[in-house]
């Protein structure tokens, strides 16, 4: 009942950002507080029994769902951000998208040696994303086994890519068909 709220609050958008592309736009569920607040109940639910010294968010839309998932748990929020935005000195990772490639960088002081890190995303597609933030987060000594996302596309084949990674994915809706 709660995976359907949150999947009705998702907007769908037919050949953005290009032809052949079906744009799941996760902005629709933040304006509708209770599908928002049950995606954060949600990923602090799963990890239950879990003990997370941070959550790391991708920018820009990790942040949405990472910071509030941070306050809800009592920990830190870290962003790993796109080049050039964090001000201290960082470390970087080029990656793949479903429809382009970027870097993402990280504040070398945000993980400290054996901080245990869930890792949060809007939407997992390609898992490039994901997979480039955990290397992020495993060259800076930290643990990087766990990623919650609300959205996932389960035909582009981002979950192998993340268990071939190490990484156990949760996702709270599946849009299949994309
Ligand atoms: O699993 P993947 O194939 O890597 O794709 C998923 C990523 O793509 C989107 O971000 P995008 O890079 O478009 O940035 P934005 O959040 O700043 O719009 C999305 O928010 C995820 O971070
Ligand atoms: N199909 C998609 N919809 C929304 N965000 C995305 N990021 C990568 N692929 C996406």
């Amino acid at each position: 009942m709660t995976t359907e709220l949150i999947k009705k609050a998702v907007t769908t958008i037919v050949d953005y950002p290009k032809p052949g592309i079906l744009f799941r736009d996760v902005t629709s569920v933040l304006q509708q507080p209770e599908a928002f607040q049950a995606c954060i109940d949600m990923l602090k639910s799963n990890y239950d029994g879990h003990t997370f010294d941070k959550i790391v968010g991708t920018e820009a839309r990790g942040f949405l769902f990472g910071a509030p998932l941070a306050l809800a748990l009592g920990i830190g929020f870290v962003p790993v951000r796109k080049p050039r935005k964090l001000p201290r000195e960082t470390i970087s990772e080029s990656y793949e998208l479903e429809y382009g490639t970027d870097v993402l960088e990280i504040h070398k002081d945000a993980i400290s040696p054996g901080d245990n890190v869930l890792m949060i995303d809007d939407l997992l597609a390609t898992g490039g994303t994901m997979v480039a933030t955990a290397n992020l987060i495993r060259r800076l000594g930290g643990k990087a086994d766990h990623a919650g996302f609300v959205i996932s596309l389960p035909d582009i084949g981002g979950d192998a890519k993340l268990r071939a990674a190490n990484i156990t994915p949760y996702c709270i809706c599946e849009f299949e068909g994309d």
